[in-house]
């Protein structure tokens, strides 16, 4: 059985809260709009895709029981509550993107005369629904499409030495991840030697979700800190680097968790191929690059403890992005559910 950070049957949400995770497996119910959106903001879920799920599907549990006077209240009511949670967390761009259809799509619904405010409301939330299995399917083509162009670079018989970045898996997705979904298919296909992963301070999602997946799964992997990722290309023949995304700029520069670019810059020191992982719900296309993607920067108490603990002395000044940019000219390929591409490619893709 796969971990599931995302439990939904009609009507009924409860996610994993990750806050407490690896010590305590513990879900919690989310009830509303409201709910959802604390539940993001606070990381109890994160991960870009698992935002926009929770954050939609908090919409479905709220709409379910109520009722409407009209098709335009539904949908102004729809409207207003996408807005509300597209404001929990601004750099991952899945619960944008999410917003924006599924907005479109009520006031389809809305002007169609031939349905009814009941048919309206039916078929809104079931189009939600389908967000779940469309992302597991989509996690498992990036996990196929990753590991074969990745291998296409070695021997036959290789077996390889991965290094991957902060939580990319069940945890931060429907399930099997993006970038963690590669490694589960080179696990599945018998090709991984084994995965390096990052502490990924400072929420620690590597230390505390990652090696949560991998010990689960029963994957070979080894925890590193996030200051020892040049040593650890310089003495380990890392194969290639594989980390997911928040938000990919449509020239292929790319937000994710911060320290993903010194891993792009240390990876192009040492000539290891560099990959992102993303599902195209994490592409936006209306940004040229990089230099228009919010940085989201997180409470500094989130540096200065883990947990109740403190670590930083008391007083210390922070700074704590919780994301930071990698230039198109480090990444190798862009590993979706619709195949792997150049970032020079990305433009006619996403237009075709
Ligand atoms: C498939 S998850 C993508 C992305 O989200 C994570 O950020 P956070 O844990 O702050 O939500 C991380 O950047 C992952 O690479």
């Amino acid at each position: 059985m796969t971990l599931q950070a995302i439990k939904y049957q009609n009507g009924d949400l409860e996610i994993l809260d990750q806050l407490l995770l690896p010590h305590n497996s513990k879900y919690i119910s989310i009830k509303s709009v409201n709910d959802g959106w604390n539940a993001i903001k606070t990381m109890q879920v994160r991960g870009a895709p698992a935002i926009a799920i929770v954050g939609c599907l908090s919409l479905c549990v709220e709409l379910k029981p109520q009722s409407f006077q009209s098709k335009t209240a539904l949908r102004e009511e729809i409207e207003a509550k996408l807005n509300y949670l597209i404001t929990s967390r601004p750099t991952a761009v899945n619960m944008k993107l999410a917003a924006e259809d599924l907005i479109t799509l009520a006031i389809k619904l809305e002007t169609n005369n031939s349905i009814n405010i009941n048919d309206m409301k039916e078929k809104f939330i079931s189009a939600i629904e389908k967000m779940l299995e469309k992302d597991i399917a989509d996690n498992q083509a990036i996990g196929d499409h990753g590991a074969k162009d990745i291998l296409r670079g070695f021997p036959e018989d290789s077996k390889l030495r991965m290094l991957t970045h902060c939580n990319t898996g069940s945890l931060a997705t429907a399930g099997y991840g993006t970038a963690l979904g590669v490694i589960r298919s080179l696990h599945a296909a018998n090709k991984l030697e084994n995965v390096y992963f990052t502490e990924t301070r400072p929420y620690n999602q590597g230390a505390r979700l990652t090696a949560y997946e991998l010990i689960h799964d029963k994957i070979p992997h080894t925890l590193v800190g996030d200051s020892m990722v040049a040593a650890l290309m310089n003495t380990k023949s890392i194969s290639a680097v594989v980390v997911g995304a928040d938000r990919v700029a449509i020239n292929g520069d790319t937000a994710n968790k911060i320290g993903t670019y010194q891993i792009a810059v240390t990876a192009n020191h040492h000539k290891v191929p560099f990959y992102i992982a993303a599902p195209f719900t994490s592409i936006d296309k209306k940004i040229p690059d990089g230099t228009h993607i919010v940085i989201e920067e997180r409470p500094a108490t989130e540096m200065t403890h883990i947990g109740n603990l403190q670590l930083a002395a008391s007083g210390v000044n922070c700074w704590n992005p919780a994301f930071d940019v990698t230039p198109a000219s480090l990444i190798t390929g862009i590993i979706t559910e619709r195949g792997v591409f150049r970032p020079e490619e990305l433009q006619n893709v996403v237009d075709s």
